[in-house]
């Protein structure tokens, strides 16, 4: 789209104006028109609907309007203006907020948190804490929210807010660094008819005083919050078939001989108009084709339908509107992080209930592997118990694969607002998964360590923490690596799961190091980092441990299928570092192999810090 920005600094947007906006989606499968040459124009403190039947294309021109990023299969034509010139994608950031359809609140905020955070990331460094705050009640108290200011908003689990105050509540966040122009999609979408007047009439009052211009897609509203719009565009099949004053609306349709019946909602009657989905007789089909001909011919386009009436609230006071200046790229992760830390510590479903898990898997393995003793044919069940310790711990970590996915949303849908990038959130989501796991693999620990005798020794035990503490560091990097990739629930859980799975295979305790197919042995192994936990653990447990032959019962020997060669199963007493010679794993190498684990999280991050940039839905 255009270049030649408009300047703006606490400049009021009069004129967003659009024209000639086309969207075509080509593919393979595919070469459809989803809009076609449409012209528009919304004026300061007027609240614009878009209007149409299901698939007419409202979504899709809002998301042209807001400079919404699109998948390379669209081609996107056409000129947005504001103030009569063209402007770019960044002023638009700068100036536009979206309200998406789905809510993408933090359920465990409450509603006055949501909206502080929301200032913190949005507003620029020069706004004082104390006027923050002001703004946050100002905007608490306009839409009606101080009642259930200290409430949570909701999550799985924990009951909060009814869906009209959540909606109200985000839009609210949106309002909070003083957009000129608020898109909204589907913003009643969900509520009864009583909860959308509510909503509406707040977006009315708040669009009149502060001068914003408001254009939400509404599929059906009630005659009463239908009224409360000063501008509506019909679609149908990607063409418009009105844009103009509601006030206008009648007059057009008497002059086009469909005049609106009496006691009629007027949203219901002209979205049966434009309606072919559902009718099966031509009259229908050719009267859609009439209308649309009528709007786009500029000689019978009435000139009314275009002249806008605003009229300004001037004993209002309006909400202050912010300079454009940046905010400290250093303070975004800073409020990120503690916004995190809220959630991760009152939301039991982001580590809670991990920890529930971990704490029970050590319990359980603590009595599997209970109280090992020094024998040889505990040799076998100590190597096993350390596989279990590494290997199926990492892979549990496919329980963060849902929180990480919500925590990409909310990311996805503020970082198209313009509050941070993708460093800001991964660095965030990283700093703030170290604490918990860092307690899972403590506790973990605790329980399972002593209750399955590995060495009883605090230097040993506190390496067994570093190693599983790393493990959990690389798993959960593993899983926000693929769920970035890609973010839907069921395909994430599996490549997760699947990489986890070959990782078990090849990491040396399935099929011992020293025989495992080439095909693995070069690759696999150096970049698995479940393979290094394993070694470092075996190296923890049996560089310094002899097992003797003498606490065996007699005969445990030749019941023995054991891992490790059968020259070693012969002598009386077996030194742990032989042991490690039969996996061919050397003593002496932990700093190394932390190293490469480090390397391998760090691998990691890059890897999805990459895909984050790249891909921006
Ligand atoms: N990614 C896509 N690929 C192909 N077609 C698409 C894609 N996204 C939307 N469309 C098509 O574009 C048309 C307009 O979709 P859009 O979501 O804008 O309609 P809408 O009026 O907002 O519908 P609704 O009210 O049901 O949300 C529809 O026919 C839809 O099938």
């Amino acid at each position: 789209m255009a270049s030649n920005d408009v300047h703006l600094h606490n400049d009021i947007i009069d004129t967003f104006c659009w024209e000639k906006v086309s969207v075509r989606v080509k593919d393979k499968t595919q070469d459809k028109r989803l809009l076609e040459s449409i012209d528009g124009a919304a004026y300061a403190g007027e609240l614009v609907a878009m209007m149409g039947p299901s698939g007419s294309g409202k979504s899709t021109l809002l998301n042209v309007l807001a400079h919404r990023p699109f998948e390379p299969k669209f081609s996107v034509e056409g000129q947005l203006c504001i103030n009569r010139a063209a402007a770019s994608t960044a002023i638009f950031r700068r100036a536009s907020c979206f309200v998406e359809q789905e809510d993408s609140l933090i359920g465990s905020l409450t509603a006055r948190e949501t909206l502080d955070f929301a200032a913190k990331l949005g507003l620029p460094n020069s706004v004082s804490r104390a006027e923050r705050k002001r703004r946050v009640e100002e905007l608490l108290a306009s839409f009606g929210l101080l009642r259930v200011a200290d409430t949570i908003i909701g999550t799985a689990i924990r009951k909060g807010l009814s869906g009209g105050e959540k909606r109200r509540v985000s839009v609210a966040s949106q309002l909070i660094t003083c957009p000129k122009i608020l898109f909204l999609d589907e913003p009643t979408s969900g509520l009864d008819s009583v909860a959308s007047f509510e909503v509406m009439s707040f977006l009315k009052e708040v669009a009149k005083k502060n001068r914003i211009i408001v254009i939400a897609s509404i599929h059906q509203p009630s005659t009463a919050t239908f009224n409360l719009f000063d501008k509506v565009f019909l679609l149908s099949q990607g063409k418009l078939c009105y844009g103009g004053p509601v006030s206008f609306l009648s007059s057009y349709l008497e002059d086009i001989r469909l005049p609106m019946p009496l006691h009629m909602n007027p949203a219901e009657y002209i979205l049966e108009l434009v309606n072919v989905d559902f009718a099966s007789d031509q009259i229908r089909a050719e009267q859609l084709i009439r209308i649309t001909r009528l709007w786009q011919n500029p000689a019978t386009r009435p000139r009314q339908a275009q002249v806008v009436d605003v009229s300004f609230d001037s004993s209002a006071r309006p909400v202050s509107l912010m300079p454009l200046t940046k905010r400290s790229q250093l303070l975004v992760p800073v409020t990120l992080l503690h916004r995190n830390w809220i959630k991760s510590y009152r939301d039991v479903l982001t580590y809670g209930i991990r920890i529930a898990m971990y704490l029970g898997l050590a319990l359980m393995m603590g009595t599997v592997w209970l109280r090992l003793q020094s024998g040889q044919e505990y040799i076998q069940p100590f190597i096993n118990a350390i596989f279990f310790g590494s290997a199926f711990m990492s892979f549990m970590a496919v329980a963060y694969v849902p929180a990480y996915l919500e925590d990409r949303s909310t990311f996805i849908k503020e970082r198209a607002n313009g509050l941070y990038g993708a460093t800001s959130f991964l660095v965030a989501n990283f700093i703030i998964g170290l604490p918990w796991l860092f307690l899972i693999s403590v506790l973990f620990s605790i329980i399972a360590y002593w209750l399955c005798n590995f060495r009883p020794d605090a230097s040993a035990f506190f390496t067994f923490v570093m190693w599983l503490f790393l493990d959990l560091v690389a798993a959960e990097s593993l899983v926000v690596f693929m769920a970035s990739i890609f973010p839907v629930f069921v395909i994430a859980l599996a490549l997760t799961a699947f990489a986890n799975g070959l990782w078990m295979s090849v990491g040396g305790f399935l099929v011992n190091p020293t025989v495992l197919n080439v095909f693995w042995k070069y690759w696999a192994r150096y970049i698995d980092f479940q393979s290094y936990v394993f070694q470092g653990m075996m190296v923890n447990e049996f560089s310094q441990r002899v097992f003797e032959c003498s606490a065996a019962p007699s005969g445990s020997q030749a019941d023995c299928s054991c891992m490790y060669p059968s020259h070693l199963q012969d002598q009386c007493q077996i030194d742990g570092g032989a042991i490690l010679d039969s996996y061919g794993y050397g003593r002496g190498n932990t700093r190394l192999w932390v190293g490469i684990l480090l390397c391998i999280v760090l691998g990691y991050r890059l890897l999805t810090l990459g895909v984050l940039m790249l891909k921006k839905t």
